[in-house]
């Protein structure tokens, strides 16, 4: 179940009293921000205007693809990999709703934290997302089933059910911690007599890769290698060429759909690896069930499992679930082996830098988590760490995760901003972009995780800020990503001082699915 996020009005007087003399992050931020201003409110109107009448790009900048086009370079300073800053000039030029081109038909972007709720809320039990083109294709070729993350209506509800009912369950995750935990100790111990962590997203790929791995297939990988700072695990190497071929699919001209690209085979290849390897997993479950058979098989539910017991696995039990063909299991474990590693190992190199930027953050950061790096992590030290928590947080607010926000195709008229959006329009959600508007959050630049613990948080709007999306559609791994970031950065930080080499200031990245680093990030290590 989701948490039930209050509305707006529920708080929004409180928020709009806040001075900066009263603002407890005084200390760290300068005087002379500017001061949160009143979010646009949904004003009645007496007649509703058309969505054609939606300020945006007009004249040549409407015409279908070339209207795209020229948005972006060399037409524009606008690059595809970092889309948000254009939806960014958008708002600002435009205002809180915008209609713009987006290939061959009309997207709505909506900026006001109202209005992306108004969405949300009329959000159907399926909502739609948008396909993707060179999945479609390749699924249309070959014959595998589409990624959950392609699927719409029945076909979505049905592959999601069973494993909402696993992966999103706190009781069934929470069994994989102790591994995480001892995964997590295992790469620290790589940093051991260390003064640097280098190439940290590439290794922090791994320590990703070898979590979720476990989540799917209940063993290691053998990801992470003590005597190298880089795998060379063909999985992962196939699974990163995936994946960069996923995130760039939109900014590509689709000749994949003609014919068979070099990048549609590089593509094909490496899923088909992964694939056949996800198979032979399954196969090799079936023949330990069938060796032991008569023995009682753990379903991910029972208390006394560790998540240790090889029977208690993500396969046994959608097998044991019976919904899914062999196939769509085969598929839907590829989906979240390969939802699961960049999107955390992005995460926790900028929660990492930030904290490496911000020292006396990362002090009340130690402070918190020095008396758990020792141990084996469990659920019930997560439940201790609210600081960590809201660094992570105030991080993803920083970085956005998923370029500008979300997509959702409407599935019935709406009315905003007292333009009417007709059913089957595109609308893109675009909270990533207005967490980092001082209208709406303040000292939006600043790293303030103080702005999310209890006391504090209810002053900022929970619709301007989704790192996992929401609804019924949300993020299916985001308990798990939490998990793993949680469990090593406690490791990470309660051992060691992390600073970023002097002179340097920012990690360059550009945002395939998510933002990745552009050149290799390293941080300085002492170790406390
Ligand atoms: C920090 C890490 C992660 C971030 C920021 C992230 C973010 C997201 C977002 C924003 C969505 C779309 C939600 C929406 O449209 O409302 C999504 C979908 C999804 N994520 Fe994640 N994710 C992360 C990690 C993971 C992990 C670890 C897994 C697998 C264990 C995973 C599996 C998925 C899947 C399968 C979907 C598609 C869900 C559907 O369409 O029903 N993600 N994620």
């Amino acid at each position: 179940m989701m948490p039930k996020i209050p509305r707006l009005s529920q708080f929004r007087s409180k928020c709009m009293s806040v001075s900066v003399t009263e603002c407890p992050f005084a200390s760290t931020i300068s005087k002379n921000k500017t001061l949160l201003e009143q979010p646009t409110h949904n004003k009645k109107q007496e007649s509703i205007r058309t969505s054609d009448e939606i300020p945006g790009p007009k004249g040549l900048y409407d015409v279908p693809f070339i209207g795209t086009a020229l948005q972006f370079k060399p037409f524009s300073e606008h690059s595809i990999q970092n889309v948000f800053r254009l939806f960014t000039s958008y708002n600002k030029r435009y205002g809180p709703i915008v209609r713009a081109r987006m290939g061959a038909d009309h997207t709505v972007y909506l900026f006001d934290p109202d209005d992306i709720e108004t969405v949300f809320r009329n959000d159907k039990k399926h909502p739609s997302r948008i396909e993707l083109p060179l999945t479609k294709v390749h699924q249309k070729r070959t014959g595998t089933p589409l990624a959950l993350g392609t699927l719409q209506e029945d076909e979505w509800r049905k592959r999601r059910r069973p494993l909402r009912n696993l992966v999103q369950r706190l009781q069934y995750i929470s069994k994989y911690v102790p591994s995480l935990s001892t995964i997590a100790d295992d790469f620290v111990d790589k940093l051991e007599d260390k003064e640097e962590f280098n190439n940290a997203f590439d290794q922090l790929m791994e320590f990703t890769s070898e979590g979720v791995g476990y989540l799917c297939f209940q063993r290691r990988l053998g990801h992470i290698d003590k005597t190298c700072s880089c795998s060379k695990s063909e999985l992962l190497k196939h699974t990163t060429v995936y994946l960069k071929h996923l995130g760039e699919q939109f900014f590509r001209l689709p000749l994949y759909k003609l014919f068979r690209t070099p990048i549609y085979n590089s593509f094909a290849n490496s899923y088909q690896f992964i694939y056949n390897f996800t198979k032979r997993e399954i196969e090799h479950f079936k023949q330990i069930s069938r060796d032991s058979q008569g023995n009682e098989q753990c379903s991910g539910g029972n208390e006394q499992c560790s998540g240790g017991n090889e029977q208690c696995s993500l396969i046994g039990s959608l097998l044991k679930d019976g919904t899914l063909s062999e196939a769509e299991i085969c598929t839907s474990l590829v989906d979240i082996f390969v939802g699961g590693i960049d999107s955390t190992a992005s995460a926790m190199t900028f929660l990492m830098f930030h904290l490496a930027q911000n020292p006396d953050k990362q002090e009340r950061l130690y402070e918190e988590v020095k008396q758990f790096n020792d141990q084996e992590i469990t659920s019930e030290i997560l439940q201790q760490i609210p600081y960590l928590k809201a660094c992570l947080k105030e991080s993803f607010r920083l970085v956005y995760p998923v370029p500008g926000g979300t997509i959702r195709v409407l599935d019935k008229d709406i009315d905003i901003k007292g333009y009417r959006i007709n059913q089957g329009t595109q609308v893109m959600l675009c909270y990533g972009t207005s967490c980092l508007n001082e209208q709406y959050i303040k000292y939006p630049e600043s790293f303030i995780p103080e702005r999310w613990l209890r006391e504090e948080k209810d002053i900022v709007n929970p619709f301007i800020h989704l790192p996992f999306g929401y609804g019924p559609r949300n993020c299916l791994g985001q308990r798990f990503a939490e998990y793993q970031i949680y469990t090593l950065m406690i490791k990470i930080f309660g051992k060691y001082e992390v600073s970023f080499p002097s002179g340097k200031d920012s990690i360059p990245y550009r945002y395939t699915a998510f933002p990745l680093p552009t050149e290799s990030v390293t941080f300085d290590i002492r170790k406390r």
